[in-house]
């Protein structure tokens, strides 16, 4: 009989080979050690089985030499069983090696080494689940100590099994492999090959490279590519449910619900529809408290106190701005980084990245584009500035667009502050769908004429936690104080300057030039545009300068309901701040940024213009 030990570099096999068969062999501590093939012979139940330790190896993809070497003697039937050896501190990493292993129908015991270590980092293992989940036999060991060294030949040669677990591909892929199983009559692995042009089958080969080419243009993504993505996500899945952390044993429970599609999904956006509403809310009720007390003790007052014209325009515009960014943006603003930071601090953050990663992956985005486009509904800066994470080039301007559009907590005041105030809450949200149906489309357009790789990587889902308090607050403050600090000086400043612009008659000659388009194809009130265009400064700005330029809180009295629609609708999406637009340009240079400038102005227009023109045609609106 033949055992062959197979495993990531550095796991420990030659440290086993050499306890099974008494050879000394060289045994490192680092990757890469054992180099020649080397066999040894062991007797059991008087019976000799030879074991041969292999060279460390990540994949059996064949990208090295020591890949393909190894995947032709798998291939080649060499071994009766192959012991694939993981790392039990690093389940995940090791795990992709062994579900390919599973795929060649060999024979295969399992053995977790490096047990002493994993307990160390308070990682418990569910041997028994990971064993029922692939159908092969798994074994706890720590070569070190000896641990169970004893048990891997028994268990190999009696009890190996081939495995049962399909990872689970992309629709494609697994269609490709149906009809090249169908018309060729090759097994499951042989068609995988295949299609990644191994194999020695020339007619299989060739129909594998025709149905490879199709889904490479769909994707716009090498087969090989896909399949490690799809294998990396499969390695994650299976990781999470047999490995816990000893301190979050409790929440296990809790979480198998969260990660799986259901009920996962519907509780991931039950979060995120809560944490919206408990911003309109929370925000609107303190804005009214804060907007009416200013308006009793401060503008009332100034109002009937007989004031030099220019005194009162500066005394003015300063209140309103104060008024504008404490009463109108401080509440929402406030509230939602509160609520982000709870949601953070839990470690629910990734995963939503993990349930979204499939999807994801339709739009050329890894799950893991996720946390900065969440992380963009605060702020799109430092949203902007964490892709630098991302993988590839491609899946970075991918991720630029998307995120640009992703309505941050200053346009929720846009869309609490106005529509929801205003007009009404089913309005508000309404807008959230129209931005999340625009940023669909967008990814799928973007990911289609895109060119590039698209990079499989594993995703971290660490442990579930209450959040604590103090961290909750460190961190909500953090982004509370830049808003304090950074808008609200610019907020008063532009506040003063477009008060002096109106005085001396400036906003009459912006507005007269641009009126024919803000009336005749948005349907808004020509001191819309100056509204719109501070706007650009920082985006709740266009609100406040509505404010301001309405003079009264109460947009109702100037404004209709459907061109506050209108106007929160366009301000949202045209153009990203000034902030958004300088970070670009750092991160992705200037030919993105312009893109995206002019995309998101030509997007928020037409969106306007559809919905004047939609509110033209039916009447009853
Ligand atoms: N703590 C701990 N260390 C181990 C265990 N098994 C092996 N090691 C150590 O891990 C290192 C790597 O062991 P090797 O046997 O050389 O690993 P390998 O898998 O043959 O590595 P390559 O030949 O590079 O593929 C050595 O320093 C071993 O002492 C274990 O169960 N626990
Ligand atoms: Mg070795």
């Amino acid at each position: 009989m033949k055992i062959g030990l197979i495993g990531n570099p550095n796991v420990g096999k030659s440290l086993i080979f050499s306890h099974l068969t008494g050879i000394g062999v060289e045994v490192s501590n680092y990757p890469g050690t054992t180099v020649d093939i080397l066999s040894g012979t062991a007797c059991v139940k008087r019976l000799p089985v030879e074991i041969t330790d292999l060279p460390g190896i990540y994949s059996l993809d064949g990208v090295t030499d020591e890949e393909r070497l190894v995947r032709d003697m798998v291939l080649a039937g060499t071994f009766d069983v192959l012991v694939v050896v993981l790392d039990a501190a690093h389940l995940e990493r090791n795990l992709y090696l062994l579900l390919q292993v599973l795929e060649h129908q060999v024979p295969v015991l399992a053995v977790l080494n490096m047990a002493d270590e994993a307990e160390k980092n308070g990682l418990l293992i569910d041997t028994e689940a990971l064993s029922r989940l692939i159908g092969v036999p798994v074994l706890l060991t720590a070569a070190t100590i000896g641990k169970n060294i004893a048990e891997i030949i028994p268990l190999a040669s009696e009890h190996a099994a081939i495995g049962t677990y399909h990872v689970p591909y992309d629709r494609h892929i697994e269609a490709a492999v149906r009809t090249l199983m169908r018309v060729s009559g090759a097994s499951r692995v042989s068609s995988l090959l295949a299609l990644q042009g191994i194999g020695t089958d020339a007619s299989l080969l060739e129909s594998a490279k025709t149905i490879a080419e199709e889904i490479e243009e769909e994707h716009r993504m090498p087969v090989p590519v896909i399949l490690a993505g799809n294998r990396h996500h499969a390695a994650a899945e299976i990781r999470h449910q047999v490995v816990l952390h000893k301190s979050v044993k409790e929440m296990r429970g809790l979480d198998n619900w969260l990660l799986s599609p259901f009920p996962g999904i519907p509780i991931m956006i039950g979060i995120l529809l809560s944490m919206l509403l408990a911003v309109f809310f929370i925000g609107s009720y303190c804005e009214e408290l804060i907007v009416s007390a200013f308006d009793t003790w401060l503008i009332i007052p100034l109002q009937a106190a007989s004031l030099d014209p220019l005194i009162y325009e500066l005394l003015f515009s300063f209140i309103i701005a104060i008024q504008a960014g404490l009463g109108i943006a401080f509440p929402f603003v406030f509230t939602f980084y509160l609520l982000m930071s709870v949601v953070e601090d839990t470690g629910y953050m990734s995963r939503i990245a993990f349930l979204v990663d499939r999807v994801m992956h339709r739009f050329g985005l890894h799950g893991q584009a996720i946390i900065p486009m969440v992380l963009g509904l605060g702020c799109n800066v430092p949203a902007i500035m964490a892709i630098r994470q991302i993988g590839t080039k491609r899946e970075r301007h991918i991720a630029a667009f998307l995120i640009t559009m992703v309505p941050c907590s200053a346009r929720t005041v846009i869309i609490a502050g106005i529509v929801a105030v205003f007009v009404g809450l089913y309005a508000a949200l309404s807008i959230y769908l129209i931005i999340f149906v625009l940023i669909l489309l967008s990814g799928l357009v973007l990911s289609k004429v895109t060119s590039g790789t698209q990079l499989g990587m594993v995703l971290e889902v660490p442990p579930l936690r209450i959040p604590s308090p103090a961290m909750v607050l460190t961190r909500a403050w953090i982004h509370i104080r830049e808003f304090l600090v950074i808008a609200m000086p610019l907020l008063i400043v532009s506040s003063i300057f477009l008060g002096l612009l109106g005085f001396y008659g400036i906003l009459d000659i912006i507005e007269a030039v641009t009126a024919p388009f803000m009336t005749g194809v948005l349907g808004l009130p020509p001191f819309a545009s100056t509204a719109l265009l501070f706007g650009i400064l920082r985006k709740e700005m266009a609100f406040e300068t509505l404010v301001v330029l309405a003079g009264t809180a109460t947009l109702t009295d100037v404004m209709t309901k459907v061109q506050l629609f209108i106007f929160a609708l366009v301000s949202t999406l045209f153009i990203p701040c000034i902030s958004t637009i300088a970070v670009l340009y750092r991160e992705q240079g200037l030919k993105t940024a312009l893109q995206i400038s002019f995309y998101t102005v030509l997007l928020g227009f037409t969106a306007g213009a559809l919905v004047h023109w939609f509110t033209l045609m039916s009447p009853g609106l």
